[in-house]
Parts: structure tokens; C-alpha cells; sequence
């Protein structure tokens, strides 16, 4: 299963027929009333926006994100190119409200809180920012104390994400972290109270040597002091890292799938008799601290991703286009700060989604969500079959809901709590029968 949400959107990235960096002024285009009142109701007014913080201090183990640890940062020329990227993206979007803002990386916390608030300040000058929007910051527990945490309060941040990843020294060392499970939870107690009920901890589990009993000790110490949310990932051996290299030399053993799948439901179960609810996959929030910059990728609605590697989902309204386009921008930061000084943005593909690749999105991302597909949803993306026209009739999808895996009903289609925990073995199904019915409708209206 995917356990991890910075991969999603990667992994999404559509393969199509790839074109150029979009080209257009960002001139804007006349929109009448019904057009407006009708892009208005599908969300296409507001757009989340992420930044990518392309640096860390230290490469730790696991880590394939894309980040470089460079001797020196030249700060001000990154800023300079992120508010170039961000005027220029979100006037190609003709999005009039941003409705939140993630710093993600990389390691954000080790930008000043100034850079954060000119970041802020430059898309606030394109498009509303409203004085309750989210904007989460994500923090590394070594760069951050205190007083750095109450400067990006006041730069505009009003969500911390803490890395913590694990609680137990020795797992931290085996990661290449720079912190202890002490400076983690100094942090992570400076940041409630600077952001109570704003501050979330990623955890990961599945590490060599844990055991399921040794992680929910671990789990339910961290809950003990953690907020109202919760991102919990499994390790991912990625290619090409260290940790890679350790476990294919015998160096370090990672649990069996077994033992993993039996850490995941036990942590689930943790989380709710703390009284979290298991909101997505990887994710768990109590007394309402969903994340709505997330929730927007899951719910399949627009965000424009700034910065080196960042991706996007967008209508390039500005280039008179109406469709949809994923979009990467260029990972290495120096070869994009030159694509954005040259031409205002380091877009390296951008390529237009079909309508049954959106679908096949909203279907793959809304069932992570606890709450799943609603019709309303559903129709938000102008499909040509209803939920219960497209999976009423399916054997597969009967046999899912008779084994209590999933559920379709005057709500929408959902995994039960059972069904959330094996979603990648429901997809594959659901997706052939989109695909299938899609095909019918095709040679049908033809
Ligand atoms: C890429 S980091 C960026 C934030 C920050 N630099 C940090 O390390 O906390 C975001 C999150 O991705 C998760 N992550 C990164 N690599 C992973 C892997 N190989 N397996 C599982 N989770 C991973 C970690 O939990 C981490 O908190
Ligand atoms: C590893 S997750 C951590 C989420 C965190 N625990 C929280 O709830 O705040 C990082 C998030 O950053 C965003 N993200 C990460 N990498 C991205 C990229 N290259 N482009 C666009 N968004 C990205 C996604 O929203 C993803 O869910
Ligand atoms: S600090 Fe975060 S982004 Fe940087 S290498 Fe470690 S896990 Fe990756």
C-alpha cells in the first residue's frame, strides 16, 4: 500500500504526450458571469499551493526526495525565483483565492522566517489569501527552537509539521537523523504551544529491527505528547539510498510484510482509542485537525506546485486553455532558477489530462479518504456515469462489498475500516471497471 504522500503525486504524474513549458503572459481572459458562476461551483476559482524547499542540512538514509546539501545557499536568489514562479504559475491559473500553503522539502525550517514571509507576501499580492487559510510549515527538530518557531508564526505560518520519525535513538541514528528523540520532543513541545492544535508529527514504521511491540511502545509515548495530528508512513526502501545498499548487503534486516501489516493495524488501532480519526491512509487527526492542504490533492481539486520538483494540477486558464494539466517543474535548483529568470517559471513538463485520467485520480485518491467518493464529488468532475452506473452492476465490486470492503450507498463508494487497510488489492478492479465502462461510453455515443 502507499503509505506515503509525498510519492502520490509522482507516481500520478501521467504519461501523455508531453509538452512545452506553457508560454503563456498570464494575460487575462474575459470570463462571463455564467462561465465564472459555473467555474465558481467546481472549485476552480481557488487552488492550493505548495513550495518545495530544495535543501537539507544532511542526507538521511531512506531519503529519496529530492533534495541537494549544498556547501552554501545563495537564499536570496532561491526567493527571488520562488516569487517569480508563484506570480507567474498563479496568474497562468487566473485562481482567485489560495486556499492554503504548504512548505514542503527538503528542509523548509532551514530558510529564514523572512524568506517564508515574502514567499507569502508575493502570493498574496496575485490571488486572496485568506487570513484563515493553512499554512504549514514542515520542520526538521534540529532547525528549529523556539524563538525560530515564533518567528514563522509571525511570518504568517499558523501549521508546524515535525519530522520526528522515530523516538527511539538508535532507529534514529540507523536514518542518518541529525536529532535525538530528546530535541524531537523539545520541539514538538515548543510547537504546541505555539500552534496548538496546529501541529502535526510524521512518524515512520517498519524499521530494521522494530518489532510490532517495541513500535506501539514507541507510538503510545509519542501520543502522549503529540497534537491533534498524526502522519504515520511505512518505510519505503528506496533505490539508489543508503539504507537501500545496507539492507541488499545484510547489513540491517527489514521487517517481514507480515510484521508490518501488523504494526500498521496496530498503530490504527492506538490512534483510535486515542481518539483520532483515521482520515486517509496515512493520516490521523482528532478534534477536527484534518489537513485541508492535503485534502484538497485527495480530493482531486487544483494546487499549483512551486519551486524545484514541485508538481501541480491546474487549468493554465491564462493560456486560454479548460482543461487540466499536470505539471512538473525542473528538479535540480540551479538549472531551474535559470528556467524561471529566463522565462518566469521552471516548468519542465506540463501535459493535459484526459477526462478519464482525472477520473482514474479522483478515484485512486478519494478512496483514501475515510469518508471515500461522495456523488457530490463524483459530479464535481462532469463524469459520464454515476458512482452507482459505473460500480452497481460490477461483480468485482459486489464481491468487495460482500467481504465488507468496501461500501457504495446514497453517500458515495468508501472503504470500510477494514477496506482502507488493503486499498491498493481494491484498486486494480475498480480502476479495469472505469476503464471498461469508459470504453462503452465512448463507442456507445459515437
Ligand atoms: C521528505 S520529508 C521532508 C520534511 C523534513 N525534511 C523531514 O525530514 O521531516 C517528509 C516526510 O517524508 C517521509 N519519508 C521520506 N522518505 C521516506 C521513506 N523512504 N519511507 C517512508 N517515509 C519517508 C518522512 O516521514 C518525512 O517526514
Ligand atoms: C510527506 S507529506 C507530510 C504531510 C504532513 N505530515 C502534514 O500533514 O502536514 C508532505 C506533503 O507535501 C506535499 N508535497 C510533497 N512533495 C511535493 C511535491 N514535489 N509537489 C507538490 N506537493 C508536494 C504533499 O501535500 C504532501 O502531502
Ligand atoms: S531531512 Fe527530510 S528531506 Fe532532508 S534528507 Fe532527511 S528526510 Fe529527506
Amino acid at each position: 500500500m502507499s503509505l506515503r504522500c509525498g510519492r502520490l503525486g509522482r507516481a500520478l504524474l501521467s504519461p501523455g504526450i508531453p509538452r512545452g513549458a506553457a508560454a503563456g503572459s498570464g494575460a487575462q481572459k474575459n470570463v462571463d458571469g455564467d462561465e465564472k458562476e459555473r467555474l465558481a461551483l467546481k472549485g476552480h476559482e481557488s487552488a492550493a499551493v505548495y513550495v518545495h524547499w530544495p535543501y537539507c542540512e544532511k542526507r538521511c538514509s531512506y531519503c529519496n526526495f529530492n533534495k541537494y546539501i549544498p556547501r552554501v545557499v545563495d537564499e536570496s536568489a532561491m526567493l527571488h525565483c520562488l516569487r517569480q514562479e508563484a506570480t507567474y504559475l498563479i496568474q497562468l491559473s487566473q485562481v482567485q483565492r489560495i486556499s492554503s500553503v504548504f512548505f514542503g522539502g527538503g528542509t523548509p525550517s532551514l530558510a529564514s522566517a523572512s524568506t517564508i514571509a515574502s514567499i507569502l507576501e508575493a502570493i498574496s499580492a496575485i490571488a486572496e489569501l485568506p487570513v484563515n487559510a493553512e499554512i504549514t510549515l514542515e520542520a526538521n527538530p534540529m532547525s528549529v527552537g523556539a524563538s525560530r518557531l515564533a518567528e514563522f508564526r509571525a511570518a504568517g505560518v499558523n501549521r508546524m509539521s515535525i519530522g520526528i520519525q522515530s523516538l527511539d535513538d538508535a532507529h534514529l541514528k540507523v536514518l542518518g537523523r541529525t536529532h535525538t528523540a530528546d530535541n524531537a520532543l523539545k520541539t514538538l513541545q515548543e510547537a504546541k504551544m505555539l500552534f496548538p492544535g496546529r501541529t502535526s508529527v510524521d512518524i515512520i514504521f517498519g524499521l530494521p529491527g522494530q518489532t510490532v511491540t517495541s513500535w506501539m511502545q514507541s507510538l503510545k509515548d509519542l501520543l502522549a505528547l503529540s497534537d491533534d495530528h498524526v502522519s504515520l508512513y511505512q518505510l519505503t526502501l528506496e533505490r539508489g539510498t543508503l539504507l537501500f545498499r545496507q539492507v541488499q548487503d545484510g547489513f540491517l534486516k527489514m521487517p517481514g510484510a507480515e510484521e508490518t501489516a501488523d504494526m500498521y493495524e496496530a498503530a490504527r488501532c492506538i490512534l483510535k482509542d486515542a481518539g483520532f480519526q483515521h482520515y486517509e491512509v496515512s493520516n490521523f487527526a482528532r478534534n477536527g485537525a484534518m489537513s485541508t492542504h492535503n485534502l484538497a490533492y485527495w480530493l482531486g481539486r487544483q494546487y499549483i506546485g512551486i519551486g524545484p520538483g514541485a508538481h501541480g494540477r491546474f487549468v493554465p486558464r491564462g493560456d486560454g486553455k479548460f482543461h487540466r494539466e499536470s505539471r512538473i517543474q525542473t528538479l535540480e535548483p540551479e538549472p531551474w532558477m535559470k528556467e524561471v529568470l529566463s522565462h518566469g517559471h521552471g516548468t519542465r513538463k506540463s501535459v493535459e489530462q484526459t477526462q478519464l485520467e482525472v477520473l482514474e485520480e479522483a478515484l485512486v485518491l478519494g478512496l483514501r479518504l475515510d469518508t471515500g467518493i461522495t456523488h457530490e464529488h463524483w459530479q464535481e468532475h462532469e463524469p459520464p456515469l454515476s458512482l452507482h452506473d459505473l460500480f452497481g452492476a460490477s461483480e468485482h465490486v459486489t464481491a468487495m462489498i460482500q467481504q465488507g470492503l468496501l461500501l457504495l450507498d446514497g453517500r458515495g463508494l468508501r472503504c470500510t475500516w477494514r477496506g482502507l487497510a488493503v486499498l491498493d488489492g481494491l484498486l486494480p478492479p475498480l480502476l479495469s471497471q472505469l476503464q471498461h465502462s469508459w470504453r462503452i461510453s465512448a463507442y456507445t455515443s459515437s
